[in-house]
């Protein structure tokens, strides 16, 4: 790719990434970036990174690696209730492509603006292609995994196990059949549950974003917070689209281990269900009541022990 050096990537395709943000004192361009935090105000830090063929398949199209690159952060915001406004993209290449790199950029800019996020820095190198995103976030009062109480009752947004199905449609010979791509959708492009995050604030006890698998993402809950999580088997079926892709057994898994949902798990008092419900519809967000926290240690699904199945949750040394 002739004349695409690094510098000519970053200023072509990599430079005023996202939103406008009248904090941003300086952006990409000097050895760092300039920002300037709101006065005593918790700052909540966090960053993922994506690996071709372990995070995303090597053929998923730039633009939707680009978007999944800043939702799987934006996701961890959302699970601390915080708003997110600062970036930094770390990015590695095997080779110079415009083309891929323009795309890629034009699926992070997309997700950025809609979150009035900033890409105010990063850096590029050349190596097996992975993408590391750092996020910068604020919160008056964030949300943490370690709240959860006995009598709380637990809930999920979405419907866990439809990108891990949409990740399976995407690597078979479906890919393109239409009434399959409600589920590669899931999977591409999810919807990082930051209003709902944020309206939690004050309601929920514990908070979490699924990205292993919901049982994997309930013990964290129930670790953290030295309690049992007890979620009933019928609040916790595959969706009627997931169902019909990978049949009942195979899709109950793929809900309560297949992971790559980034919908957000929370718990919260008993009294707090109608407040729930009014921030669902308000945020717009799906969410249902999946079972209850109780003394104790661990997860349990439909009154079985559970621990067995997290295992199936998605772990990168096992
Ligand atoms: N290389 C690392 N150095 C320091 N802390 C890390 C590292 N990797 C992960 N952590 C921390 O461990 C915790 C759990 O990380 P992780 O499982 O990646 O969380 P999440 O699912 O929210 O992305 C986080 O607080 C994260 O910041
Ligand atoms: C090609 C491919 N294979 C498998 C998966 C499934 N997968 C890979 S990592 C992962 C869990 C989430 O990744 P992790 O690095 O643990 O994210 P974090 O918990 O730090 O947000 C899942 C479900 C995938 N997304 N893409
Ligand atoms: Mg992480």
């Amino acid at each position: 790719m002739a004349g695409c050096g690094e510098f000519d990537l970053i200023r072509q395709y990599l430079t005023g990434l996202g939103a406008d943000r009248g904090d941003v004192t300086y952006g990409v361009g000097d050895d760092a970036a300039i920002t300037c935090p709101p006065a005593s105000m918790p700052a909540v830090l966090a960053l993922d990174t994506l690996v071709a063929g372990v995070h995303f398949p090597q053929d998923l199209p730039a633009a939707a690696v680009g978007y999944r690159a800043l939702a799987v952060n934006l996701s961890d915001m959302a699970a601390m209730g915080a708003t997110p406004a600062w970036a930094l993209l770390g990015l590695t290449l095997p080779a110079s492509d415009a083309d891929w790199v323009a795309a890629f950029a034009g699926g992070l800019d997309r997700l950025a603006r809609l979150n009035n996020v900033a890409v105010v820095g990063g850096d590029i190198t050349r190596g097996p292609l992975t993408i590391s995103l750092q996020i910068t976030g604020f919160s008056p009062a964030p949300l943490r995994r370690d709240g959860a109480r006995p009598g709380d009752r637990v809930w999920v947004s979405g419907r866990p196990g439809d990108a891990a199905g949409g990740l399976e449609v995407w690597q078979s010979a479906h890919r393109q059949t239409p009434r399959w791509q409600g589920l590669v959708r899931a999977f591409a492009e999810p919807r990082p549950r930051i209003a709902l995050g944020q309206a939690l604030r004050g309601i929920a006890s514990a908070v979490i974003d699924v990205s292993d698998g919901v049982l994997a993402d309930a013990g964290h809950i129930a670790e953290a917070s030295q309690v049992a999580l007890q979620l009933e088997s019928t609040a916790l079926q595959p969706s009627a689209r997931l169902r019909a892709w990978a049949g009942a057994a195979a899709g109950q898994d793929l809900t309560l281990a297949g992971g790559d949902d980034y919908e957000l798990l929370f718990t919260a008092p008993d009294e707090a269900g109608p407040v729930i419900g009014q921030v669902a519809g308000q945020t717009r967000t799906p969410v249902r009541c999946i079972g209850r926290v109780v003394r104790g240690a661990g997860v349990d699904w439909g009154g079985q022990n559970a621990d067995a199945a997290a295992r199936g949750g998605y772990r990168h040394f096992d």
